[in-house]
């Protein structure tokens, strides 16, 4: 069946233009300024923006974590990434120790396959380099796993300075890249001794032992281990202008290093902490949220385009779930949702607040993510031959955040009550109507994407 979209403003990440789209087989086929009828299904898109299909290349569903595991799955999860305009996620596949990366992404796939409403990868996190030498890595790349993540904290996941060091070599040789998580583990373990030898136990407490000195002396250590290993480096969910700053540097003295930022830091702050009794659990995510300053910092940062992308770190857990924590904020599970939310917030206090344009607003969430994370041209742009993932904003319809109308597994919103300017009116998944007029219409049709290489000739 052909499928033609019209009178749209069709947008790239170097312009909008009023176009039509052609739509076949689940492939674009036509992009003008005038496409004629012919036998096409025509869909009439005037006065909507139609983008790319968002990307999110940092979400964790079905994650077990601190004795609980997210309450999002593949399934719920997905179909709240395509009510939020996402066509692909690019999950966390987690080797434990004593696992083999091959055994990790078994383990992935049959969380994953056939419950998927969008499409999906896998990044490959590894903690056990005895099971991911060169056979292994090879073996994730072969299966289109090409990208890596690096956790600075975490007792279960963390890698040592030495192992830092041998794996960015190792991945660098072989053509693979990694994204890290950057806090200083030791530290903080130390700083958490100490306030809970004080009795300070409640939620609060979380921020101010994983304060933002630590995440950017992890991001200066892993970039001198990364220039060492000579070798390219993603630093994963960005959220201060300390840390950044060290990015800069590094770059200034020629490394290649990419960077990630996600909306809770660029539009929520530490105010969120001093909330009511256990509200704040809420909030309690790593990195924690940052100051004012920073939220400045990454913004400019993304008009720059020194940060590259903008993710979401979804990673979700009901509030009976973070209640495991109200005797000791060390126990409460960390992470938020936003799998749902990141395309209207950008829209809304992004483009809308003249913080970014719709340009910018297409890089960081399509074309950037596709092209670093080894799926461009296949996604990241509406192209003659890309999948035919799109997605309608209307700039039109504004909306409100509620948890009770969205499609998460979950019992509260991070941006509860907050006001959209524009909202979600259909999304295609390779040429399926899988939203309309905001409400998911078609599930499980995502599909598994095997993915290349990295790329870096961003707009
Ligand atoms: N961000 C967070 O608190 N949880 C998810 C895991 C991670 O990315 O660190
Ligand atoms: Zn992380
Ligand atoms: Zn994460």
């Amino acid at each position: 069946m052909k499928q033609l979209l019209k009178h749209g403003t069709v947008v790239s990440g170097v312009g909008c233009c009023k176009k039509d789209i052609l739509i076949e087989d689940g492939i674009i086929r036509e992009v003008s300024p005038k496409i004629s009828d012919g036998e096409a299904q025509v869909v009439d898109a005037k006065g909507k923006l139609i983008f790319p299909g968002f990307i999110d290349a940092h979400t964790h569903m079905d994650l077990p974590v601190a004795g609980t595991v997210t309450a999002d799955d593949f399934y719920s999860g997905t179909r709240a990434a395509i009510a939020g305009g996402t066509t692909c996620i690019v999950d966390f596949a987690t080797q434990y120790k004593g696992e083999t990366l091959e055994e990790a992404l078994e383990n992935w796939n049959k969380k994953a396959e056939g419950r998927c409403s969008c499409d999906y990868g896998f990044h490959m996190a590894i903690s056990d380099l005895e099971g991911a030498g060169e056979t292994q890595v090879q073996a994730m790349l072969d299966a289109g796993v090409s990208t890596f993540k690096l956790y600075m904290t975490y007792p279960d996941m963390l890698l040592r300075d030495g192992e830092l060091y041998r794996i960015l070599k190792q991945l660098k040789k072989q053509g693979g890249i990694a994204g890290v998580h950057c806090e200083n583990a030791e530290v903080i373990d130390a700083l958490t001794a100490e306030a809970k030898a004080a009795g300070h136990l409640g939620p609060d407490t979380h921020p101010r032992v994983r304060p933002a000195g630590l995440e950017a002396e992890a991001v200066n250590r892993l970039l001198a281990i990364a220039k060492e290993a000579d070798a390219p480096v993603i630093v994963v969910h960005l959220t201060c202008w300390e840390a950044f700053a060290k990015i800069q540097r590094a770059r200034a003295r020629g490394q290649i290093v990419f960077a990630e930022t996600c909306p809770q830091y660029l539009l929520l702050d530490e105010s969120c902490y001093k909330k009511n009794g256990f509200e704040a659990a809420k909030y309690v995510c790593s990195p924690p949220l940052r100051k004012k300053v920073d939220q400045e910092c990454l913004w400019e940062a993304l008009k720059t385009g020194d940060i590259q992308t903008v993710s979401t770190d979804h990673c979700s857990f009901t509030l009976a779930q973070k209640e495991m924590g109200k005797e000791d904020f060390t126990k409460i599970p960390n992470g938020m949702p936003g799998v749902e939310t990141r395309g209207v917030l950008l829209y809304t206090y992004g483009v809308e607040e003249g913080r970014m344009t719709l340009e910018e607003m297409c890089r960081v969430l399509s074309e950037n993510p596709a092209k670093l994370y080894g799926m461009y041209p296949r996604k990241g742009c509406l192209e003659p031959g890309s999948d035919a993932d799109l997605v309608i904003l209307d700039p039109h319809k504004p909306g409100v955040i509620e948890a009770k109308t969205q499609e998460y597994n979950m019992d509260y919103a991070p941006f509860e009550g907050w006001n959209l300017k524009g909202t979600i009116d259909k999304v295609y998944l390779r040429g399926n109507l899988v939203v309309d007029q905001g409400k998911v219409v078609s599930e499980k049709q995502g599909q598994y994407i095997s993915r290349g290489k990295y790329q870096t000739d961003f707009n």
